[in-house]
């Protein structure tokens, strides 16, 4: 029998639902195969809207505790998916919500946006030290869709990366441990577009109380099919990924396989979920996609794809010969 808990995933996101929306049937899926998945949320969402009127009275222009809502609802969305092992970057409350791009709380003083990238990716450099993963999950160099947030977690997960493997760095902080494979969130476009076409038929409002279908550019992450080097099917953890996204009231509303956040434009729930492998070797074979996240990684005790990677080497790979981008 395969010791599959040496599989272990380290999960970097900026706000309490997004690792729902982005890898909630993902999480679910290695959960539930026995791999360690480990989550590290960098705000707790303190400037989100909120789409219950019931619960309006959170906001952070009102009573301001929406942060504190938006944990327990994360710690709800992790019941729901099974996973045990999930962290505030530098305890609750070290980093706030910075708002959306341009907004004034950008520059409050406990912003994540503007704290020093070194400095928040110091306290994930003692988690990649103590979790010790093989595999990296987190947002493009453009967070997704160019939430402030989003982009300094995508800045402060690489550098951590960087900075953990480093054998003169902050021995305090544990032995130094060098991730094998960095995944950025992504959506083929072509899907993206099926089920968009698909939403503009659906009958208005509906159940989500939807106002209209969103735009396919606001799903974080839609890049050309070529740029997918990995699908996880998660179709399995339907109906997990649906409940953790529902333990997420006050930012989403679940209507069978579409939700609204609180724009209330419908988007569509993805129970396949699409990855760009950003660092690493693939461990599938040439011209086709890993159905595994630890594919090619001897040791992990899962390689569905059962042969070792073929030295197909992603983007960004310390020591890359340079053979990158759809070659992977
Ligand atoms: C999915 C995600 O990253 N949500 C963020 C985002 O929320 C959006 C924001 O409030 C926007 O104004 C709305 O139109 C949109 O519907 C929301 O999803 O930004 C929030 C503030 O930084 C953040 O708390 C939330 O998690
Ligand atoms: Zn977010």
């Amino acid at each position: 029998m395969k010791d599959l808990s040496a599989r272990r995933l380290l999960l970097v996101h900026a706000h309490p639902d997004d690792e729902s929306i982005n890898n909630g049937a993902t999480m679910a899926l290695y959960a539930a195969t026995g791999a360690q998945v480990t989550l590290v949320t960098c705000t707790l969402g303190e400037e989100g809207e909120v789409i219950p009127p019931g619960l309006a009275h959170l906001a952070p222009d009102r009573e301001d505790r929406l942060g504190p809502h938006r944990r327990a609802e994360l710690a709800a969305a992790m019941k729901e998916l099974g996973v045990a092992d999930h962290r505030l970057l530098g305890g609750a409350g070290r980093f706030r919500d910075s708002g959306m791009m341009g907004v004034e709380q950008n520059r409050r003083e406990r912003a994540f946006w503007r704290t020093p990238v070194d400095e928040a990716a110091g306290y994930l450099v003692e988690i990649i030290r103590s979790v010790r993963p093989q595999v990296l999950v987190t947002y493009d160099p453009d967070g997704g869709y160019g939430h402030p947030d989003h982009i300094q977690t995508h800045r402060v997960a690489v550098r951590a990366a960087d900075l953990a493997a480093e054998r003169a760095y902050r021995r305090d902080l544990g032995d130094p441990h060098t991730i094998d494979k960095i995944y950025w969130n992504r959506v083929p476009r072509p899907v993206a577009e099926e089920r968009f076409a698909a939403l503009r038929g659906v009958p208005l409002p509906g159940p989500a109380g939807a106002l209209g279908v969103g735009a396919i550019d606001d799903v974080p992450g839609v890049v050309d099919d070529a740029r997918i080097t990995t699908e996880i099917d998660g179709s399995a953890h339907a109906a997990r990924k649906a409940a953790a996204m529902r333990a997420h009231a006050t930012q989403i509303t679940v209507d069978g396989d579409r939700f609204v956040l609180s724009n209330l434009l419908l988007q569509p729930l993805f129970t396949t979920e699409y990855y760009e492998l950003a660092q690493g070797v693939s461990g599938a074979p040439a011209g086709e996609r890993e159905r595994d996240l630890f594919a090619g990684l001897a040791g992990a005790g899962s390689s569905p794809d059962g042969g070792p990677a073929d030295g197909r080497t992603a983007p960004g790979t310390p020591g890359a010969s340079g053979a990158v981008g759809a070659a992977v």
